[in-house]
């Protein structure tokens, strides 16, 4: 059974000190609670007792986000060589990394070959040439080998992958290219096999869920002699107040079920789950337009500061934070960031209590992929992020950060 609240609503952060933090660090402005991260481990843990957790580190690098997984003994799924190197820097041992190789880049494999070296984390492979690449840079060491199971879930097709066919080794080709792993490349050890169907996945998709998990089963037997089979991440948190939360609960009793006789060690790699709640953002009101239909209302975080609404259509929760609101009428509105893109909008039709000038909004769930895809278009320095004690864990880019790199 879980432990602690399945969620944390916006309603649940303290709306005083939230006001504070915008105060002293100005907006747009992330807000970190790494006690709420230290909860959500807890809760994956205690649904998953059997299965080995790694944090996709995708949702949210920050180093105070991976010193906090890393102390709550999970692993890291890193994307990456710049992933793998954070993972390093964050103290997780190499037997607790996993990289998985998307058509990497040369200079990743040359960095993660070197840092293999030393450190032994697995490497993920999801086409076999990556494997001739990493020979050719004398590899030695333990692979996995991605799957594309044919099964996707996920909140949006953008995030769909379990089906696309960039991602993994067709599932019916797999059982040969293990055998030819084994067979003809004695530098390396396959150690295990990967898939994922994607990111967001709700209540409502765990049939997809559930069949990757019993393709996976079946494969990790047809194989055989793996330490591990790992079934991805994809757990989906609420963004609409009203949506339940996930049935962690269900969610692993599904697995277990579908993973049933596979004898290597189940493996699952969340992201968002660890980190969305445990983050919101705060902005200001810019500018309040009257127009003949909804009014505008211009907010300082826009689509280089939370690229999720503009990219999928998501739609977070926003709260006031004027210390007045409650007395104000509610009016419905259109809040548009400051980029020069239609796009640009927080939400097309949001009531909130009549939005003034200055009022400080907070937005929910913003712990996951927020930050992490943070832009510098229309050259917009990225935001500060501090934690809810008021640590500054990254600063607040200048203007002069923009030309940094330049000549
Ligand atoms: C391979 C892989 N693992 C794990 C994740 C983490 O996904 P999520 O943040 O939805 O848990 C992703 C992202 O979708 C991914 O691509
Ligand atoms: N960036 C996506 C999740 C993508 C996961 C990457 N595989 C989101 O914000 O929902």
């Amino acid at each position: 059974m879980t432990t602690n609240p399945p969620v944390r609503r916006l309603a649940d952060w303290p709306d005083g000190r939230l006001r504070e933090l915008a105060d002293e660090h100005g907006t747009p402005l992330y807000v970190i609670d790494p006690d709420r991260i230290r909860e959500n481990a807890d809760r994956l843990g205690t649904a998953f007792p059997e299965a080995e957790v790694s944090y996709a580190l995708k949702a949210n690098t920050n180093r105070a986000v991976l010193d906090t997984v890393e102390q709550c003994g999970l692993g890291a799924e890193c994307a990456s060589a710049g992933e793998v190197q954070r993972a390093i820097d964050a103290g997780f041992s190499g037997d607790r990394i996993r990289y998985t190789a998307v058509n990497p880049p040369a200079r990743d494999l040359d960095h993660v070959v070197e840092l293999a070296r030393g450190h032994e984390f697995v490497t993920t492979i999801g086409a076999l040439d990556t494997l001739d690449r990493l020979r050719d840079r004398d590899f030695a060491g333990h692979i996995c080998v991605r799957v594309n199971p044919g099964v996707g879930a996920g909140h949006h097709a953008k995030v769909t992958t379990g089906d696309a066919p960039q991602f993994g080794i067709p599932y019916d080709r797999v059982p040969d290219v293990c055998t030819s792993i084994r067979t003809e490349m004695p530098a390396v050890d396959l150690v295990g096999l990967h898939a994922h169907a994607g990111s967001g996945i709700s209540g409502d998709d765990l049939s997809a869920h559930r069949e990757l998990v019993r393709r996976m089963a079946e494969l990790g037997r047809q194989v055989g002699g793996l330490d591990f089979v790992a079934v991805g991440g994809g757990f989906g948190v609420p963004y609409d107040p009203e949506e339940p939360p996930l049935d962690l609960d269900a969610v692993a009793a599904a697995t277990r079920e579908a993973f049933d006789r596979c004898n290597a060690q189940l493996a699952i790699e969340p992201g968002r789950y660890l980190v969305a709640d445990s983050g919101v953002l705060l902005t200001t009101v810019t500018a309040v337009k009257p127009t003949p239909e909804t009014p505008v209302v211009g907010v300082d975080a826009g689509m280089t500061t939370l690229l999720r609404p503009a990219l999928y259509g998501a739609v977070h929760e926003i709260h006031s934070l004027a210390p007045d609101g409650d007395a104000r009428p509610s009016r419905s509105c259109l809040l548009a960031g400051p980029i020069c893109e239609t796009a640009d909008v927080l939400d097309r039709n949001r009531s909130l209590p009549d939005p003034r000038y200055g009022d400080v909004l907070a937005v929910g769930n913003a712990g996951a992929y927020g930050y992490e895809m943070a832009s510098q278009y229309n050259s917009r320095p990225r935001p500060a992020v501090v934690s809810l004690a008021g640590d500054r864990i990254a600063r607040r880019e200048t203007i002069s950060d923009l030309t940094r790199l330049e000549r």
